[in-house]
């Protein structure tokens, strides 16, 4: 549990309001605002940027230089809550086929109403519309979740969660078809 705690990375709108007791314990995103050269002149890149992809890979511009984190994703799950009646149960995200070691990247749009609580740690975090939830292991392995039905509630909200299947369970799905 006290590793699944300090592994998490949570940056959100949610972050900064009140009603949530996660703390903001780390952030890919890099600590200081990168300098880009414009015509000669150089400039503070005005927000924060992150990386993925192939560990070693780089991309410049603007001599700014993004080395990227070496975490990929090769699947996204979209889940469309309707309205407050569609829901998520209690649940880890620990299939065999999800690789460990990669986070699960939880992206919110629509309604921020949305709480996803740890039934242990007893922890409420407000998905606001546009956050960034970053599960790193081993959250994704012991972090239990959920969306409980919240029936005044009449909007939709959609989630995406980026993350990374093991090869070896993609070759078998494609035997499996033919
Ligand atoms: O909709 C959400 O925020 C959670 C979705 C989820 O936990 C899942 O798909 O495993
Ligand atoms: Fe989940």
């Amino acid at each position: 549990t006290r590793g699944a705690k300090s592994e998490r990375l949570v940056f959100s709108h949610a972050c900064r309001e009140r009603r949530t007791k996660t703390k903001l314990l780390g952030c890919p995103f890099s600590s200081f605002l990168a300098k880009l050269q414009v015509y000669g002149k150089s400039y503070s890149v005005p927000r924060k940027q992150a990386t993925y992809g192939d560990e070693g890979l780089m991309y410049s511009f603007s001599g700014v230089h993004l080395l990227a984190t070496g975490h990929t994703f090769n699947f996204v799950l979209i889940n469309r809550y309707n309205d407050g009646r569609d829901h998520i149960g209690e649940h880890r995200d620990d299939e065999r086929e999800l690789d460990p070691a990669c986070p699960i990247a939880s992206v919110s749009l629509g309604l921020p109403v949305t709480s996803f609580s740890d039934i242990r740690m007893r922890e409420l975090v407000l998905l606001a519309h546009g956050s960034l939830l970053l599960m790193n292991y081993p959250t994704t392995t012991y972090w239990y979740h959920s969306l409980p039905v919240r029936r005044k509630v009449k909007m939709p909200r959609i989630n995406l969660t980026f993350r990374r299947i093991k090869k070896k369970r993609i070759h078998f799905a494609k035997s499996f078809k033919d």
